[in-house]
């Protein structure tokens, strides 16, 4: 049997054939009918296979098909190299040119042993309207031709297929995003949406970022297990997200961090600024309007939320004297109007985190203490990750980084200081930048820092020394104060 796309052509050439044939003899069109009937019957024997068409555009409004973008993906990745009519594209969101079968080529894939052919069409409107909707004038088209005894194998087994390998194929090659949530007073109009973007280029990755190596590989395989337990998290219920919060003073790789896990995961990252959120009802909006596969993000959590204790408990006593006064039903909605903690805890383990794909949380924050317990525990934030000081350890990334160097005679000064100052990650990065007026010198370099360590610990004692001097002369005042107050009784 010749191959489908012969023997398709040779029917085709045939049937126009006929059909002028049967103009030209006048034949009547009851008798070409009953012809063709029959034709086709025989044509069902002698030709044995049978195909599917996916459409570029589809729908009333022209929605682009996502089966279509798939395959394309999917021939892109699979079965260019069969193909020798080839064309590049810069698909909307894509960071790289696209590569994939041109129009009107044909190619073969074989799956389980069966082989199907695949056609590249175009087909082109003969109407005179002139349409506002892509795809109206020109519709592309792919043909999967396959014999008949395959076709449950097709339709079951091999679209899903293609349907998998092709998301994958897209994730590979898109532009990954960082989001940030616009304020809501702009939502309403028809043009701005509830998050803006720009392409998420940060270089941090796990090899870039200063920490103790044995934290870091304890954050890469709870990454790893997290982004492959779907089946997992199904099989316990659990909805496929997990949270992080990363604690640590400023300057110590929270924001580094979180660039690097979504460099890690190829996740995009939403950027959630809570100061721009008003309700309740708009945080719901908000977060239902994020994808699968991303990072949410909220910084400095303590700053942005009257979530810390102290301000709750406050609160407390004047809430529960208003809530006395209103009526039944009244409570709830007026909880929606302003953006709550309890609000906050909704959405984190809410019904909005089991749907699309997974989801990682983050809070970052300088101050831990501060934060409700009821939002960082465990099942919320399932994991904490204190980033600290600087150790020797975490130096000795950076001076790989930034100087390419692994041991040097000057690592054991700095050792025995990074033992007794703290010191952030970030001025340790600073101290050992590459500058001109260093003559991007490594000795230079680390004589540099070595200064610096040096100057952060003697302004560490000068402080620690005023400390003690203030607390010495508080108490000293005390004891007079004390001593006035018992001369006074005296008197009395
Ligand atoms: N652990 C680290 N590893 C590598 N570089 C770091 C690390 N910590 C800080 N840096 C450097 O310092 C800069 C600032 O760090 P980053 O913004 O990640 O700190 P942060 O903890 O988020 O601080 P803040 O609490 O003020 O937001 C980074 O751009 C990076 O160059
Ligand atoms: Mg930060």
């Amino acid at each position: 049997m010749a191959e489908p796309w012969a023997a398709t052509s040779a029917i085709g050439t045939f049937i126009v054939l006929l059909i002028t044939m049967a103009r030209n003899l006048n034949i009547p069109f009851p008798l070409m009918d009953l012809f063709m009937t029959f034709f086709r019957k025989v044509l069902s024997v002698v030709y044995p296979y049978e195909q599917i068409t996916i459409n570029d555009y589809r729908g009333e409004y022209m929605q682009r098909d996502e089966l279509y973008t798939t395959a394309e993906a999917y021939l892109s990745s699979v079965c260019t190299s069969r193909a020798r009519k080839l064309k590049a594209e810069l698909g909307k969101g894509c960071d790289r040119p696209l590569v994939t079968i041109d129009d009107n080529e044909e190619v073969t894939d074989t799956f389980r042993g069966t082989k199907v052919w695949w056609y590249s069409r175009k087909r082109t409107s003969n109407s005179s309207v002139i349409s506002f909707y892509p795809g109206n004038e020109e519709c592309k088209y792919y043909c999967l031709t396959f014999h008949k005894g395959h076709r449950q194998l097709v339709e079951g087994e091999y679209l899903n297929h293609i349907l998998k390998e092709g998301r994958a194929a897209l994730l590979c090659n898109r532009q990954r995003k960082l989001f940030t949530n616009n304020p809501s007073s702009s939502w309403y109009n028809y043009r701005s949406s509830v998050w803006s973007h720009v392409a998420f280029e940060h270089p941090a990755t796990f090899d870039t970022l200063a920490m103790d190596p044995e934290k870091k590989a304890a954050i890469i395989d709870d990454l790893v297990t997290f982004r492959e337990g779907k089946e997992y998290y199904q099989k316990i219920g659990k909805a496929w997200k997990r949270g992080y919060l990363l604690y640590g003073p400023p300057g110590t790789g929270k924001s580094s961090m979180i660039s690097a896990i979504a460099n890690f995961l190829e996740y995009d990252v939403y950027d959630l600024e809570l100061t721009a959120v008003k309700t309740n009802t708009e945080l719901r909006k908000i977060f239902i309007e994020t994808t699968g596969k991303s990072i949410i993000v909220i910084e400095d959590i303590d700053c942005t939320l009257e979530l810390t204790n102290k301000r709750k408990e406050k609160k407390k006593e004047k809430d529960d004297k208003e809530k006395e006064k209103l009526l039944p039903g009244q409570e709830e909605k007026d909880d929606n109007s302003k953006l709550t903690l309890s609000g906050l805890l909704n959405f984190i383990d809410g019904l909005w985190s089991a749907c699309g794909g997974e989801r990682i949380i983050i809070f970052t924050t300088n101050h831990p203490e501060k934060l409700d317990e009821a939002l960082i525990r465990r099942g919320r934030m399932d994991m904490h990750i204190e980033l600290s000081y600087c150790t020797f350890e975490a130096f000795k990334v950076l001076a790989k980084n930034y100087l390419e160097v692994e041991q040097h005679e000057l690592f054991r000064i700095i050792r025995t200081l990074l033992a007794e100052v703290n010191i952030t990650p970030a001025d340790v990065a600073e101290g050992l930048l590459r500058k001109k007026s260093r003559n991007n010198d490594v000795r230079a370099c680390l004589d540099n820092l070595i200064i610096e360590i040096q100057a952060k610990k003697q302004a560490d004692e000068e402080a620690e020394k005023e400390k003690d001097k203030s607390k010495a002369e508080s108490s000293t005042q005390k004891a007079l104060d004390l001593d006035d107050d018992k001369a006074d009784d005296i008197k009395k």
